[in-house]
């Protein structure tokens, strides 16, 4: 499903189109079936612009395509649940949105609420704790006895269950020790190659670079650059300006730049960095 933003401003000022704005004017494409990464400094509006692809929010002017849905300032509130069982959103610490006495019926919530019967959330809720790396004996577990990592899985787990196209992830990692965040990631991509469109926002490069195909920059409530990763991370105006971090990769690139090495375009990966080093060595 294809997801279009047309000339799409958002004003936080219910009595004035133009004051406060979360989104200024943005123009954008996200393609289905890849992972897409929007990044910017805090309060940029990056969460501001996927809210508006569930229609949690409603542009102030401008159009919103999502598949064949189109969403303007007067979209009706009603009819939506269609949408949002597409669009799958996990917000930030999700885990804070556990409330049902079992994993199971926590799980079954979700697509119990789109419609499926109690058997088909049954079976659904089966499926994903495998997927999201836990075993079945979690099932009949209270949410509130499982440790950190693990309610922040059920949480998604929840989110998988209704089956949506779409996944938004408003820092799905933030709170995570590096092996959880990394397993966690690893699930996304791999729900990807399965053949999901993964919306991430995220603060660390280092996932963008490693799992993203593409990534938006927002500031000040516009969209200031797109496009390839590795491209966005060699924009030299967006590096003079301050306006994107590098991957650690990429930083470690520029420091060997001053012992002597070059590289055409900064590499963003460890893998990509080591291939660099070992050319530049054996004078390939
Ligand atoms: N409910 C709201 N009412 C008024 N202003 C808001 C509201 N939510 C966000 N804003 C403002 O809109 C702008 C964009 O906020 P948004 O939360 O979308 O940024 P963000 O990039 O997601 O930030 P972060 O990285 O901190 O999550 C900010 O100036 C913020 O203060």
């Amino acid at each position: 499903m294809e997801i279009t933003f047309e000339h799409v401003t958002h004003s936080y000022d219910v009595n004035s189109p133009t004051a406060n704005l979360g989104l200024d004017d943005v123009t954008l494409k996200i393609k289905n079936g890849l992972f897409t990464a929007i990044i910017g400094q805090t309060g940029s509006g990056k969460s501001t612009l996927v809210r508006h692809i569930n229609a949690l929010l409603k542009p102030t002017s401008g159009t919103i395509t999502i598949g064949d849905r189109v969403i303007t300032s007067d979209t009706n509130n009603k009819n939506l649940k269609p949408l949002r069982k597409q669009i799958g959103m996990v917000f930030q610490f999700p885990e804070s949105q556990l409330f049902e006495e079992t994993v199971e019926k926590d799980i079954m919530f979700g697509p119990m609420n789109f419609g499926a019967t109690e058997t088909e959330a049954r079976e659904a809720a089966r499926t994903v704790i495998k997927l999201v790396g836990l075993d079945e004996s979690y099932l009949t577990q209270s949410p509130f006895d499982l440790s950190g990592g693990q309610m922040r899985r059920v949480a998604i787990a929840g989110v998988l269950a209704s089956d949506p196209e779409t996944i938004i992830l408003d820092e799905p990692t933030a709170g995570l020790d590096p092996v959880g965040r990394k397993e966690i990631m690893s699930l996304f991509k791999d729900l990807q190659v399965k053949g999901k469109t993964i919306i991430l926002i995220t603060h660390n490069m280092d996932d963008v670079a490693n799992y993203a195909d593409a990534m938006a920059v927002i500031h000040r409530g516009k969209l200031i650059a797109q496009g390839f990763p590795k491209e966005v991370f060699n924009n030299q105006e967006l590096l003079k300006n301050d306006l994107i971090t590098l991957p650690k990769s990429a930083e470690f690139a520029k420091g060997l730049m001053q012992q002597g090495f070059h590289f055409d375009k900064l590499p963003i990966t460890i893998d990509e960095l080591g291939t660099e080093i070992k050319h530049q060595l054996n004078g390939d």
